[in-house]
Parts: C-alpha cells; structure tokens; sequence
C-alpha cells in the first residue's frame, strides 16, 4: 500500500546536517546572549527562560542555554529561543535555508499526486516554518499539511507517533515516516509507520538494515511507489 503521507524529519534528510550545525547552530549561540535580555518582557522568551530554569533550576538560563547547544540537546525551550534568533537572522536576510536539491521538486510532485506532506522536527514549528519559508526557490511553506514539534513528545517516543497520527486524523500504516536517525524510525514503526532511512553521503549517515534505506527524495518515492519528479508539478 503506498503512503497516504509523508512525514519528514529535516536535519540530515531534506537539509544537510552542515546547514543546521555549521549555521544555524552558530547563528543562534551568538544570537542569545544579546536577544534574552532586549526581548525579556515578550511571553515567548519569559515562558521559555521561565521553562529552562524550571528543567535547570541549580544554572543560570544562558549557561543552561549554552550547554544545551554544546550538548544538541533537543529541549522545548531551547529550541523556542533558537527559532526566535532565526526569525531574525531570516528577516535581515543573514540566513537562506539550504535543502538538498532533490527535496523540493519531489515534494511538489508527490503532492501533486494527492500525497499529504507533513515536517515532524526537534526544531520549533515556528523554525521549521522559516526554513521552508526561506528556501533559495523561495516559500515553499504551502506543500506541507502539517508541521509538528517536541509538543507532539520526543522523536524517540513512540506514544509522539501514536499521537501524531491521532491528532492529524491520519491512521499510522498509511504514513511513512523519513529520518536519519534509527532511533526515531524505530520509534515510528512502533506505532505503526512505514518508515524509511535517510543515508545522505554528505551527512555521513551509516546505513543499516533495520528500515528500508534511501540516499535521497525519489530514492524514496521508487522504493514506497511515489511519483517522480518528471511529473510536472507547478512551483508553489
Ligand atoms: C527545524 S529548525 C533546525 C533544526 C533543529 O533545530 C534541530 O534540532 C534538528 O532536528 P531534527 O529533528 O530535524 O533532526
Ligand atoms: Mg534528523
């Protein structure tokens, strides 16, 4: 049976994780410091201090902050603040996302075929949004159907798969999810995913032989019956 829906993880399988390490990451370490303090009175940024120093009541929130980036730890808060300091460095035009090149035109002809495409990141919702939102081809934000974060669990859970799939309406052996990390492929067939492995030679990603490996998008759509992207699809 071919999917239904698509969803997709983002760093190490439509962006290289170089993007997100090398950039993005950077971006946000030197953003911090300066952003907590200017934007202190805006709820986001009180709700997500007020959230680190619940999780690390004995540290400082920006020592906390800076070892959790140190550390890539996927954490709500950090992951709010870091999307904050993106929207900035977006806006001034410093930051244009990368996406593999194979992504885009494959998503648009999987969802011309009437495919739903769907982002589940450790990034914000409202990251996740600015990356697409910014790509070098421009918005790409309306291909997708849905875009979902750690408010859904971790991605290593798999009660968040279940969740996910019970939130959207969608029944789980009619998604596929697409990752780079086993972990979270296991975590998604548990709950009753397809799943497919996400080998990018450029990310250095080692391929196993627990989940069905693909080493880019129409990779993807030949091994789950996908259209390719020789199917006109019209630029959104
Ligand atoms: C979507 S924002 C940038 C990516 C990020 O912050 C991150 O932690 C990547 O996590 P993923 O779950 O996409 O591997
Ligand atoms: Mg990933």
């Amino acid at each position: 049976m071919k999917p239904k829906v698509v969803l997709l993880d983002i760093e190490g399988t439509t962006t290289p994780v170089s993007f997100v390490h090398d950039v993005l990451f950077p971006y946000a370490r030197k953003a911090l410091p300066d952003l907590i303090v200017r934007r202190a009175s805006e709820p986001a940024v009180a709700a997500a201090l007020e959230e680190t120093r619940r999780l690390a009541p004995d540290m400082e929130p920006l020592a906390r902050l800076n070892a959790w980036m140190k550390e890539d730890a996927k954490v709500a808060p950090l992951k709010a603040l870091q999307g904050l300091a993106w929207a900035e460095g977006y806006a001034d035009g410093e930051l244009v996302a990368t996406l593999y090149p194979d992504v885009l035109p494959t998503l648009r002809a999987w969802r011309k075929a009437g495919v739903k495409l769907a982002v589940y990141s450790s990034g914000s919702v409202a990251a996740q949004k600015l990356i697409y939102g910014h790509t070098a081809e421009g918005d790409a934000t309306a291909l997708f159907d849905a875009f979902l974060d750690l408010a859904m669990g971790g991605k290593k859970d798999v009660a968040s798969y279940a969740k996910i799939a019970e939130t959207e309406g969608w029944v789980p052996r009619d998604v596929l999810f697409v990752s780079d990390v086993v972990a979270e492929l296991d975590a998604a067939r548990g709950a009753g995913m397809k799943t497919c492995h996400m080998v990018r030679a450029q990310d250095g990603t080692v391929a196993g032989d627990a989940h069905p490996v693909a080493h880019d998008m129409p990779e993807v759509g030949v091994l789950f019956g996908l259209p390719g992207d020789d199917v006109t699809a019209d630029a959104p």
